[in-house]
């Protein structure tokens, strides 16, 4: 019981249950020559003789009464259904109760063998969480067409802003020698849909392009490709200098273009459906076209052009900012981007962060999105939680993924959602893509922690389907991973839910941002002051003074929210209608602002870092009565994670009322206990979890 198995757990169901599915599933039939059909087959035969404690078994032909039948609209045996599949697409799925030969039967159909896995796992999570297969009409399309995992793992297997352990790929053994564990690792991405992973980090090293790495890679793309992943590399902008033997990486000059042509030609041939790069150019000390005073686009083209002729694509990062002292960090990526929309290649996407910062707890949605419509724009989210507590603070980000998708840009009038904008649907874009920062690393539970599971688990399905609802989702993981048991499920899934907000409450509340501590990100460092660019300290951020707190990024400040549609822009722009969750992102604030509450803003600032931390006991008292339903191990693990999120949360909210106290010289509202030490106490800290220091 150590959370290995993750969301794919086949343990028995209980009696009632396997009494009632029983008789549904009482056999497999899956044609044999697709190896993804063989592997949908072989993963029903795995889940559904655990969970129904009953051998089902898979064979090419048997249909008997309740046989499951698997197949694509080219087996003989499916078209005779006549099933609607022209419309599925090539990972889309049906799923439906049907007669064949005039027995009852479930049929699983698409128009490839990935489609079929798809459609294997969905039925296997309905039996997991118990709902009803007898009369099943099930359609599922994926909304976005690139579902990938960025993984930020060095070749030495350090990951960068990685808790969950080393790197879960041994660089050194590859390719000769594999672990089982890769082949997990696709079964539970392909659970959820996620089809390509990009290998190693954005901040890329040039050797992973060289012959022995590419073979390394390949082994892997060979394991993955039954499972529908596609694998994908970052490249280093100077890669031409550094393993090419070039003066120059110039994407205007021929011989740069000719380098990739023939690296991305040397790539196709030891993997053919390599998926193609990801780069993070001219963006924090990165090399990049802007070195030769070349534009991102120029840059993204050429490398465009390279695996064009092998059907790749361009993943061009968007999150830059520049080397001069900025006046506001958050306008630079618009600013720089924006004017190059419609001059990117075909072939090529940006990729934008959710916030104009970095993966903060609480952000506006990047005001990229909807202000470039000529030009596909993929989402990045951070499943790994380097600004949220790393691997052992309880928070579920579907609830972040949610609220940022789910929000309106107004680009074109009012429901035009960031869900649209990435799913290609408001501006018309074929090519749509969703990325996660993976949390994955060689922990036996994956993930560093067993909650972290579930921010892996709804990426995945958000990126299926943008418009999903994260409640549904953290009701489908609970039910999978511990107990579908009602009693289990609805304070799990309401804790889940919650979880969010209190990080944001004990960290960074009503819209204050980056107050982490330097270089780990993990505790509060709001007083640091020190670092050699001013838009690395916290002090930047917060702008606290004797009169208020807060970044005035309206008219009379940076003016970055004229970046969003008009309508977005008044609304946040005006302290009166801004809502009370974004304020301090946007305006410097009065410390005796009134509040919606009715209390001035220093009051309603402590008493959010006070709900923040009450937030976490109460999270810790409901688990505490839910070992009924768990494991003892699994329990056990949970609660002692919560212990300390749960003292950490106090230190975030002691730290930064000690100091912002020392800014606003008020008292604290009644009720509120005062730090538990002085402010120098909090600034000598040293970090328990954060290395070298
Ligand atoms: C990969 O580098 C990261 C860096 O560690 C991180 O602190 C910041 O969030 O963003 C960078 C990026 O996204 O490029």
């Amino acid at each position: 019981e150590d959370g290995y198995d993750l969301w794919l757990r086949y343990r028995p169901l209980a009696d009632s249950a396997q009494a009632r599915y029983r008789p549904l599933a009482t056999a497999i039939a899956a044609p044999q020559d697709d190896p993804s059909i063989r592997i949908a087959a072989a993963e029903l035969h795995r889940g559904l003789s655990g969970l129904l404690r009953a051998d089902v078994p898979a064979s090419a032909d048997a249909i008997a009464p309740g046989a499951i039948l698997l197949g694509t609209s080219g087996d003989r045996r499916i078209a005779a259904l006549g099933l609607p599949l022209s419309t599925l697409g090539r990972e889309g799925y049906l799923i439906r109760s049907v007669r064949v030969d005039g027995k009852p039967a479930t049929v699983i159909a698409a128009n490839s063998g990935v489609g079929v896995l798809y459609g294997a796992f969905h039925l296997l999570r309905l039996v997991q969480t118990g709902d009803p297969i007898d009369r099943i009409d099930i359609r599922s399309v994926p909304k976005v067409e690139l579902r990938l995992l960025n993984h930020w793992d060095n070749l030495d297997r350090s990951v960068e802003r990685g808790y969950a352990g080393q790197s879960i790929w041994d660089w050194w053994k590859l390719p000769d020698i594999t672990n089982p564990r890769y082949v997990d690792y696709a079964r539970a991405n392909a659970s959820i849909g996620i089809n390509g992973t990009v290998l190693n980090n954005v901040n890329a090293k040039a050797d992973s392009l060289t012959a022995p790495y590419i073979a390394k890679a390949a082994k892997l793309a060979d394991i993955f490709r039954p499972y529908g992943i596609r694998v994908y590399l970052s490249a280093r902008w100077s890669a031409p200098i550094e393993i090419g033997g070039l003066k120059t990486a110039d994407p205007l000059d021929p011989a740069v273009a000719a380098w990739w042509k023939a690296k991305a030609d040397e790539i196709y041939a030891a993997i053919p459906d390599f998926g193609g790069f990801l780069v993070k150019a001219n963006s924090e000390g990165q090399p990049g076209p802007q070195d030769y005073q070349r534009s991102h686009a120029d840059g993204a083209n050429m490398l465009a052009a390279a695996v064009k002729p092998h059907g790749g694509i361009v993943m061009w990062r968007a999150f830059v900012y520049a080397h001069e002292n900025p006046d506001d960090r958050a306008r630079q990526a618009y600013d720089e981007f924006k004017p190059l929309d419609g001059r990117f290649a075909d072939n090529v996407i940006v990729q934008v962060k959710n916030g104009a910062i970095d993966f903060q707890p609480r952000e506006p949605f990047h005001p990229l999105f909807g202000a470039m419509p000529k030009t596909p724009l993929m989402m990045e989210f951070q499943i790994t939680k380097e600004y949220l507590g790393f691997a052992t603070h309880l928070v579920y980000l579907g609830a972040l993924f949610e609220e940022t998708l789910a929000s309106d840009t107004f680009a074109k009038g009012k429901g035009s959602t960031v869900a649209r904008v990435i799913d290609g649907s408001l501006e018309g874009h074929a090519r749509t893509g969703m990325a996660g920062v993976a949390n994955i690393g060689v922990d036996r539970d994956w993930t560093g922690s067993q909650f972290d599971q579930a921010n892996w688990y709804a990426f995945g399905r958000l990126a299926w389907d943008p418009e999903a609802s994260a409640r549904r989702i953290a009701a489908d993981w609970a039910g999978m991973t511990f107990s579908t048991d009602p009693a289990f499920v609805a304070p799990v899934v309401d804790m889940m839910m919650r979880s969010r907000e209190a990080v944001v409450d004990y960290m960074t509340p009503l819209g204050l941002h980056h107050l982490m501590a330097t270089g780990h990100h993990y505790g509060p460092g709001p007083w640091v002051d020190d670092l050699e660019r001013p838009d690395w300290n916290p002090v930047y951020y917060h702008r606290a003074d004797a009169q208020g707190i807060g970044f005035d990024r309206t008219k009379t400040g940076s003016n970055a929210v004229a970046q969003y549609a008009p309508p977005v822009a008044r609304q946040l722009g005006d302290i009166r209608t801004v809502p009370e969750r974004d304020l301090l992102w946007f305006h410097h604030v009065r410390w005796d602002h009134r509040m919606a509450s009715g209390r001035i803003l220093w009051d309603e600032l402590v008493t959010r870092y006070d709900r923040g931390v009450a937030e976490v006991a109460a999270m810790r008292a409901r688990w505490a009565t839910l070992a009924p339903y768990v494991d003892a191990d699994r329990h056990a693990d949970v609660m002692r994670f919560l212990a300390v999120q749960a003292r950490e949360a106090q230190w975030w909210r002691d730290a930064s009322i000690a100091y912002f106290a020392t800014f606003a010289r008020r008292p604290l509202p009644a009720g509120s206990p005062p730090p538990a030490h002085d402010l120098d106490y909090y600034k000598a800290l040293r970090f328990p979890y954060a290395p070298g220091n």
